[in-house]
């Protein structure tokens, strides 16, 4: 039996997930990435599990959104103490409930979670400094986009019904100021940095439930992932004050962020070995009264762009 040349762990971990109704298709990623080898792993797949193509066929989901709350919150994290560190993450300053910056920035911790890595730090742009990122973007705004899994190209997309407007790095000294300030809180280079992006979400906008990362297994994400590597972190910076609804729920967490004008919510999109990290499954909850503003950065594993 291939499962008997895995370690007591992976076994374990491959029986739990299999108990837990996991598919093949979403316990193979992990595996790989978990640093099993791919042939082994699809051995072991096909013996617990049967044929990746009968499992698919045999899961009955339905709609695009329900499958990805089902396969991915069931499926646990592979094992930790197996295998080397994949990919080094930012290393957010966790000292204390409040921090200064380098430029005098006072930030204060008012979330913070371990696994996966959440934090929210209030305090990182001023009243002024919102105000004036929502009026630099404002001329700029366009239909929201989502990266096409097959094609790895930017569509615009049901699930996701916000305007937003992209900023080069340090394109202008407020976006650089920002830039800087989340380098230093997080210790993670601007250069892995992708541009800043704001967005605009009227009464009824949303963003589903969705990774950010790409998914190694998607043929589109092949290009996105050649350039700069996974996105290891996301940065969500509130610029406004929403009178209801607009959260950024966790769905797999039972965590759902309000936002707070000026505070920033930052979260891990990989565990502490590297691997893409199904329980970070976020959504933009609808607004219900008043827009909701918000500035959105991704870090990249390498230097970007
Ligand atoms: O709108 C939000 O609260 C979350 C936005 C988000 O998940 C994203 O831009 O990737
Ligand atoms: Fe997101």
């Amino acid at each position: 039996m291939s499962l008997e040349q895995l370690s007591p762990e992976w076994r374990a971990w491959v029986r739990e997930n299999v108990a837990r109704g996991c598919s093949a298709e979403s316990m193979l990623p992990m595996m790989v990435q978990g640093g099993l080898p791919r042939a082994l792993s699809e051995r072991v797949l096909r013996e617990v599990h049967g044929a990746p193509a009968e499992a698919a066929a045999n899961t009955t989901l339905q709609s695009a959104q329900a499958s990805l709350l089902a396969e991915h919150a069931q499926a646990a994290r592979p094992p930790a103490g197996e295998g080397q560190v994949l990919r080094a993450r930012p290393r957010p300053r966790l000292s204390g409930n409040r921090l200064r910056l380098s430029d005098g920035c006072e930030l204060r911790v008012s979330v913070q979670l371990e696994h996966p890595q959440v934090l929210v730090y209030e305090g990182l742009l001023n009243p002024e400094e919102c105000r004036d990122m929502i009026a630099l973007a404002e001329t700029r705004l366009t239909r929201s986009t989502v990266v096409d899994e097959q094609l790895g190209e930017a569509r615009p997309h049901e699930h996701r019904t916000s305007a937003g407007g992209f900023f080069q790095r340090g394109e202008h000294p407020l976006v650089a100021r920002l830039e800087a300030r989340l380098a230093e809180l997080l210790d993670w280079p601007v250069e892995n940095g992708e541009g800043l992006q704001v967005l605009r979400y009227g009464v009824g906008g949303e963003y589903r439930a969705h990774f950010d990362w790409f998914n190694p297994e998607h043929p589109g994400s092949e290009r996105h992932l050649r350039t700069g590597g996974q996105r290891v972190g996301t940065c969500v910076i509130y610029l406004s004050d929403v009178e209801d609804g607009g959260g950024t729920r966790f769905p797999s967490l039972g965590l759902e962020i309000r936002p707070k004008p000026g505070a920033v919510l930052y979260f891990a999109d990989v565990d502490e070995r590297g691997v893409e990290d199904p329980s970070t499954l976020h959504a933009g909850v609808p607004v219900l009264a008043g827009v909701k503003y918000i500035a959105t950065k991704w870090l990249r594993e390498r230097r970007y762009g």
